[in-house]
């Protein structure tokens, strides 16, 4: 199997059209490839927090018909990374709170949600994933936009794809169940800030390791809203190897992999079989 990740610059000088129009071009010159992978909402940028409102889209929006089109015409299934997604009874930009938030808030409806998209080689929207852990405490992603509520597994012919996002990273729960839903190959876009850079590959190498999984983790290069942002897309197999790993710029990273491999990890190392469920826990003794 061949996935081609695409680690797309954003930076403040390219409108989001421009950037549309050149991720397209770049996922149309992957034909060949079975899956290709944007980053996370590299539209409008991870961190561009005052553009959300405005660029907010429905999953059917521009950047799905720039996705559908350019997956059709290279035949390949494509995770278009994330769009700012205003559900579909949402109002307007302009209808928005004064203080920027998303109208109705998180866990309303109305409010924003950081989405995922999987298109098939025949440009159809098969799944959406809406980022289960937002990212910013207290500020950004964590205020602005609503928080998904469902594990998502993709059934691709040669594999299970396990969906996450960005700071989902950091959780491992959510990886366990994705696994437990069947999950072969852990595909997370992300806006991963460079500072933050050795958790990145940490991170991406702990999840494949623990739940016996391809790792496939696609960030974005350039610095936008003033945050570097971390490049080094990485794809690990399911023994913790590093398969390949980009440098900070633009690039696509393409790398030729045995989905099998999951099975035999499984098969040979069955540490998941080992996994003790339901222990009591007492209260703690002094
Ligand atoms: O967890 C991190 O360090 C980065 C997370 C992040 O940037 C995001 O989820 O957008």
């Amino acid at each position: 199997m061949r996935a081609s990740l695409i680690q797309i610059a954003v930076d403040p000088d390219e409108s989001v059209d421009s950037r549309r129009r050149r991720a397209a071009a770049l996922v149309r010159e992957q034909r060949g490839a079975d899956l290709v992978v944007l980053p996370e909402l590299w539209p409008v940028g991870a961190f561009a927090y005052e553009s959300f409102a405005d660029e907010a889209e429905t999953p059917d929006g521009p950047t799905f018909r720039e996705m559908s089109k350019a997956a059709s015409e290279a035949g390949v299934w494509l995770h278009a990374g994330s769009i700012v997604e205003r559900a579909p009874d949402g109002r307007a930009p302009d209808g928005r709170a004064p203080d920027g938030r998303a109208q109705g808030g998180p866990d309303q409806d109305g409010t924003l949600y950081n989405t995922s998209l999987v298109l098939s080689p025949a440009g159809e929207l098969v799944r959406t994933y809406r980022k289960i852990h937002r990212f910013g405490f207290d500020k950004g992603e964590a205020t602005l936009m609503g928080a998904g509520g469902e594990l998502v597994t993709v059934r691709l012919p040669e594999t299970t794809l396990g969906l996450a996002t960005c700071y989902d990273l950091r959780f491992p729960e959510l990886f366990r169940g994705l696994v437990d839903a069947g999950a072969e190959t852990l595909v997370v876009p992300a806006g991963w800030p460079a500072r933050r850079r050795e958790h990145w590959t940490l991170l991406a190498r702990a999840r494949a390791v623990e739940n016996q999984a391809y790792v496939l983790a696609c960030s974005t290069a350039g610095t936008h809203a003033g945050v570097e942002q971390s490049g080094h897309s990485i794809v690990v197999d399911p023994w913790g190897e590093v398969l390949a790993e980009a440098g900070t710029d633009e690039e696509v990273l393409t790398v030729d992999f045995d989905p099998g491999t999951v099975a035999t990890t499984r098969e040979r190392f069955p540490a998941l079989k080992d996994r003790r469920l339901g222990l009591e826990t007492p209260p703690a003794t002094r």
